[in-house]
């Protein structure tokens, strides 16, 4: 009887709750909406320029913007803890201060996030959202091909200004990744003369990489558009291509936020052409990939969501991309010829995968 009262309050708890909860789905766009909107305003640079916190006039006039509204965006800011709010004291107004997470919003820099976030909540990024139960119930076979007409590479060769996003917004990552890749695993780069990056993107990662080991040249391989408009470095070439169809030779092949773009067969083949890129006896491909977990006891709650996110995101935007289990890894690295590989947890959402010819 008593355990049976126990329990009755227990579910009236979770009524409560989910009765409150259900506003964080009736609202939640309102979250990523205000902090574009922060980004767009330069909230974050505004103060950080400034040089110490600013307060509601100070910041209005930096921004050139009325401070009635202003000030409504910085009370949800403050409130969802992006900005500090110093009360006033006796010698002056109240202040707004940066904090470690605005620091994320500043439009460049080692820590910036803002173009990954702009690129998420652009348009073209946000229509296909709207076609996501279609593309399960199997009405389409791409939410992003339903609303665009193509896929979202050939899109972006012909957009340049899309493109330009995807590159710095990928570029955002690889300054969080490499450096966590370098942190776990700086001995799989020792004794790597040549290391070529597939689908480098702009080139970030491989500068990163190259400066960190500096005994490396690296190939940034990636289509002929976006090396088009890679940044020139020493001790990097910019290759232009096709991975489906060849991939350049060098001692080992970085992938990085590349295959979780494809689905098994389009990996498969991929792997394929990044194993015949490398030394059939020592060479070997380093993937930088999520791997979900699925064991809930080792799960770090917190990436396992990124993680999880990032699916739906390759749902949305890809036609046939996916997160991957490490069984599900393994099918692909079986399938592709690898003989063993590797999985090693890093301090980010990525692990890096080892996989050896
Ligand atoms: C999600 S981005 C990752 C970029 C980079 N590796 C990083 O993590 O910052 C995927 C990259 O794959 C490239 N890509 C797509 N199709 C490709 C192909 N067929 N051959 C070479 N690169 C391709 C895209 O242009 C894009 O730069």
């Amino acid at each position: 009887m008593e355990d049976k009262q126990r329990e009755l309050g227990g579910e009236e708890k979770e009524e409560e709750h989910a009765k409150l909860e259900i506003w964080k789905y009736v609202f939640g766009f309102v979250e990523i909406a205000v902090v574009k909107c922060a980004i767009q305003l330069g909230i974050a640079d505004a103060i950080e320029s400034h040089g110490s916190p600013m307060t509601l006039l100070e910041l209005s006039s930096a921004l050139r913007c009325d401070p009635s509204p202003l000030y409504r965006i910085m009370r949800v800011l403050v409130h969802l803890k992006i900005f500090k709010e110093k009360p006033a004291t006796q010698l002056g107004p109240k202040v707004y201060a940066q904090t470690p997470l605005s620091k994320w919003l500043l439009k460049s820099g080692k820590n910036s996030m803002a173009a990954l976030i702009l690129l998420e909540s652009s348009p073209v990024m946000l229509a296909p959202w709207h076609g996501l139960s279609a593309r399960i119930q199997g009405v389409n076979n791409s939410a992003f091909e339903a609303v665009h007409g193509e896929d979202v590479w050939s899109y972006a060769a012909a957009n340049p200004n899309h493109s330009k996003l995807i590159n710095e917004a990928m570029a955002c990552d690889a300054r969080v990744a490499v450096p966590a890749v370098l942190e776990s695993c700086l001995e799989v780069f020792k004794g790597l003369e040549t290391i070529v990056d597939v689908g480098g993107g702009d080139g970030t990662t491989l500068r990163l990489l190259v400066e960190a080991c500096p005994w490396i040249r690296g190939i940034n391989f990636d289509l002929p558009h976006v090396v088009s408009v890679a940044q020139e470095c020493d001790r990097i070439e910019n290759v232009g291509g096709d991975m489906f169809d060849c991939v350049p030779k060098a001692d080992a092949a970085i992938i990085m936020w590349v295959l979780h773009d494809w689905g098994d067969d389009e990996c498969i083949r991929i792997l394929k052409k990044c194993r015949e890129a490398v030394p059939e006896d020592k060479g070997q491909v380093i993937i930088v990939e999520a791997v979900i977990e699925e064991d809930n006891e080792k799960q770090d709650k917190k990436l396992t969501n990124v993680r999880l996110m990032l699916d739906m995101v390759m749902m949305a935007h890809t036609n046939t991309g996916k997160e991957r289990t490490m069984k599900e890894w393994g099918y692909v690295l079986g399938e592709a010829g690898f003989s063993r590989h590797t999985i090693t947890p890093i301090h980010a959402v990525q692990s890096v995968i080892q996989a050896f010819p």
